[in-house]
């Protein structure tokens, strides 16, 4: 049975479990006091003398006049003062940064997602969590029209507090190569939205989206066949099944990225093998980053042996996006543009449209940054989903055949766009297991929110995996329904569904850049595994954690039998 992740929450609140998952989150594998686990963000230490974080891009004069404007409004006028936001009290010297303490506190710093359902519980829908030494104030909100209000006034360049180590690396260790060309992910204000302009256009485009079902299909084939491989003899695949999920989503996100295939789901890769240390390198970026900005964030006053190592792995990723970008760089070069057939990939179209292989480079090393991770443990999540919920699975299955009859039928887009049932039923799992916790902003102007007056620089918090369970958003919210996604005219059933409860992507300005590319590799994934295979999963149920992002915690071991 799966547990609710609402219930599963509450159930943890207590401080042993709180310790568990603290030692669990201790060994690094965690994501931060952000909420948006793949980017492992942390708060901006630029602080004014009230906790709050500043925002480093405002004018001064412009941020005055903002001021007075929403000061001289009513609406501001009614509201009551920040400090009477309810919320945990700050202790003399120490804050509530010892809450966080282990031992003595009641929760852990990288332990957002269960304070975030235990402060819900204990103070209502909007929650102060001031105090932090060296942090800004975290304002959680879980009032999904207030949610709404946030993302829809948040204005050009959206702030959405990111991994300082990135920070570091990209604005320090390698300024000589990235310049003032640092790329979307850790970057802010107009930096960030001049590179998002020249980015997003090709990457969202969905001619782009389209020319990548057929090589996407024939990554996730190889795939399918590796499985096969790994099956025992009870049909059952190895303990380390995520391991191949990851695999499969390198190889995905390579293609994609960087107009090469990878290699990494070939067999018997030998240690020294490109495909081997790209694996390498990416597993030692999802397990090590979270310790050091959490466990081990000395590296900000001198080089720890943990962070040169991952100097010395961020530059190997640098150095495989060049590499790659270079031979797609050459490639166009050589070949005679009247013998170029179809639609350019990725690459190509921001190598022409920029003339600057740099930005493709750096775009690349961002896809490739934040494309693994979630996108695998998003999968994990599913499969566990399909393999406990035979019922669903089965619909879907049956959605495939009649879509599908003959299974080696090529994947084409109108297909895709059919799968009604299998692109609600991953909805669904976003609802109820939100891989990525929750998404946040820091307010770039002083705002009203939920009655109260909340100054600019203030980390706002929405917690997706506590509103998109929260009954007054979604009928039933308890309940796995799949329908409540679909029309009507494919079999949906009505209901309450607030927009701004579950957002998986985020939204607007700053939301997910690849959410394309991600909806699309898990359809294909989905859609070829279901049409040939049944998952089952006959071992002791897991429960979910919040390790890097919210997935299930333990082996995945899958019987997948031909169907
Ligand atoms: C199921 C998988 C994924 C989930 C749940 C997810 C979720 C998110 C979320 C919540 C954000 C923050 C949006 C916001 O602030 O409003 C984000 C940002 C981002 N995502 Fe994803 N993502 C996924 C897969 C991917 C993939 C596969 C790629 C690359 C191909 C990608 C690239 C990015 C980038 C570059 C950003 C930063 C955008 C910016 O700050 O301008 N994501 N993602």
């Amino acid at each position: 049975m799966n547990k609710l992740p609402l219930r599963a929450w509450r159930s943890t609140t207590s401080e042993p479990s709180l310790r568990r998952c603290v030692s669990k989150i201790g060994g690094g594998s965690a994501s931060a006091t952000n909420l948006l686990p793949h980017e492992k963000r942390r708060l901006d230490t630029r602080e004014s003398s009230t906790g709050v974080a500043a925002c480093p891009h405002l004018a001064e004069q412009e941020d005055a006049a903002n001021a007075s404007r929403i000061h001289a409004t009513s609406e501001w006028q009614n509201a009551l003062p920040y400090n009477q936001i309810p919320g945990p009290k700050p202790i003399p010297i120490l804050g509530n940064t010892w809450r966080l303490m282990p031992i003595i506190g009641q929760y852990t710093i990288s332990d957002v997602a269960n304070i975030s359902s235990l402060l819900h519980e204990r103070y209502g829908r909007i929650v102060r969590f001031g105090g932090l030494i060296g942090r800004p104030d975290l304002l959680f909100i879980y009032d999904a029209d207030e949610i709404e209000k946030c993302y829809r006034s948040e204005g050009p360049t959206p702030f959405r507090p990111s991994m300082p180590s990135l920070v570091k690396y990209k604005s320090v260790v390698r300024k000589d190569f990235f310049g003032e060309l640092g790329g979307v992910v850790g970057v802010h204000g107009e930096p960030w939205r001049q590179f998002r302009s020249r980015v997003q256009k090709p990457v969202l485009q969905l001619s782009t989206i389209r020319r990548y079902l057929q090589p996407l299909e024939v990554i996730t084939d190889d795939f399918l066949v590796r499985c096969e491989s790994l099956l025992d003899e009870n049909e059952e695949l190895p303990e380390d099944f995520d391991n191949e999920i990851h695999k499969w989503s390198l190889e995905c996100i390579g293609r994609v990225a960087l107009d090469t295939r990878l290699g990494c789901l070939e067999s018997n890769l030998t240690p020294d093998s490109e495909p081997q240390q790209i694996i390498d390198a990416a597993k030692y970026a999802l397990r090590n980053v979270a310790t050091l900005e959490l466990k081990a964030p000395y590296w900000r006053y001198f080089p720890t042996p943990l962070w040169t190592r991952y100097v010395k792995n961020m530059n190997f990723f640098v150095g495989v996006c060049m590499k790659y970008i270079q031979s797609a760089t050459e490639r166009l070069k050589t070949q005679d543009p009247s013998l170029r057939a179809g639609e350019p990939s990725l690459v190509e179209k921001v190598i022409m449209s920029e003339k600057d292989e740099k930005i493709a480079t750096i775009m690349a090393l961002d896809l490739i940054l934040v494309g693994i991770d979630t996108i695998s443990m998003a999968v994990c999540s599913m499969l566990y989903q399909l393999a406990t919920r035979p019922v669903e699975q089965q619909k879907v299955h049956e959605e495939l055949k009649r879509l599908l009859p003959d299974p080696n039928t090529p994947l084409t887009i109108p297909l895709l766009d059919q799968m009604h049932h299998l692109k609600a039923f991953i909805k669904e799992v976003f609802r109820m297991y939100s891989t990525v916790i929750g998404n946040g902003r820091t307010l770039q102007e002083d705002s009203v929110i939920c009655g109260y007056q909340v100054p600019k620089g203030v980390q706002a918090v929405f917690p997706t995996i506590v509103t998109g369970n929260m009954e007054e958003y979604v009928t039933d919210a308890a309940t796995f329904r799949p329908e409540r996604w679909l029309k009507p005219q494919h079999g949906g059933v009505p209901g309450k569904l607030h927009p701004f409860a579950s957002l998986p992507y985020g939204y607007g300005a700053r939301m997910c850049l690849g959410r394309r590319f991600a909806d699309l590799e898990m359809q294909i994934l989905l859609a070829k595994l279901l049409r040939n295979y049944k998952l089952e999963y006959n071992h002791k149920p897991l429960d979910y954690a919040v390790t890097f992002m919210y997935a299930p915690d333990g082996p995945l071991r899958f019987k997948m039998t031909r169907v």
